[in-house]
């Protein structure tokens, strides 16, 4: 049976500096376990935030980073190096400053990449990657609509069947995005919802009050923690 926890911290300095502390212990205690740790990062404001204060937590210096596999949940469909690309973003929070296994970053596909911008070829070519990870911690941001990776409330994408899919149609920028999908997202062992602010306040009440949004889909196989800051928690 999976449990859902709701952890509130006084503001979005603190959410980021105590999320990062969790995933550190999260990783250091999946590599206890299995030698390895699968972390699924997220795009968004609060998600480098998160990456920057791990970057600066001394309980980080117990993590073996060349054992950390890191995926992403979703991702701008953009030329690599794009500094809209949720992949950029995360390397210069963090990603560049660890002695990381290039092999175990598996940065989703870029528009430059193999496939060019046959996002449909690329999402196909992330499945093939991520086929039979396992993921430990699986973060995810929450959009001021509810959505959670490129899943957007009321799109045809929800409905795609697949691991890994394209979207061409975003409402929000760039509409070309490619997504795990919902069922991706709830094979992982826990997934963490992190939302900061008050434009999130609406679709945090809305989901824990048992509304149909995407974020409302989002569960971890043993647990799913909603890591939110004040603001974002006042309406529930
Ligand atoms: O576009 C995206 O937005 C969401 C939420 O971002 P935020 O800045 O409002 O926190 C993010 O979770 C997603 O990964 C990203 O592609």
């Amino acid at each position: 049976m999976s449990e859902t926890v709701v952890v509130v911290v006084p503001d979005a300095d603190i959410l980021a500096s105590t999320v990062a502390a969790r995933l550190a212990i999260r990783i250091i205690d999946a590599q206890a376990v299995h030698g390895t740790a699968g972390v699924v990062l997220t795009g968004g404001r609060v998600a480098a935030k998160v990456l920057g204060q791990l970057r600066d937590l001394p309980a980080a210096a117990a993590i073996d980073w060349s054992r950390v596999d890191l995926w992403w949940g979703d991702e701008r469909f953009l030329p690599s190096g794009d500094p809209d690309r949720n992949e950029t973003q995360a390397r210069a929070a963090l990603l560049d400053a660890l002695p990381l296994d290039p092999a175990r970053v598996h940065a989703m596909p870029a528009t430059d990449g193999p496939d060019g911008d046959d996002a449909d070829a690329a999402a196909a070519r992330y499945a093939a990657e991520l086929a039979g990870a396992r993921f430990d911690v699986l973060m995810l941001g929450v959009g001021e609509d509810g959505h959670v990776a490129s899943l957007f409330p009321g799109h045809p994408v929800l409905g795609r069947e697949g691991t890994v899919v394209a979207t061409y149609d975003s409402p929000k920028p760039p509409p070309t995005r490619i997504t795990l999908t919902l069922a991706t997202i709830r094979g992982a062992d826990e997934v963490w919802l992190v939302a900061a602010g008050p434009d999130k306040a609406e679709p945090i009440a809305t989901v824990l009050s048992g509304g149909d949004l995407p974020a409302a889909h989002a569960q971890g196989v043993r647990r799913t923690l909603f890591l939110l800051d004040e603001a974002a928690a006042a309406k529930r």
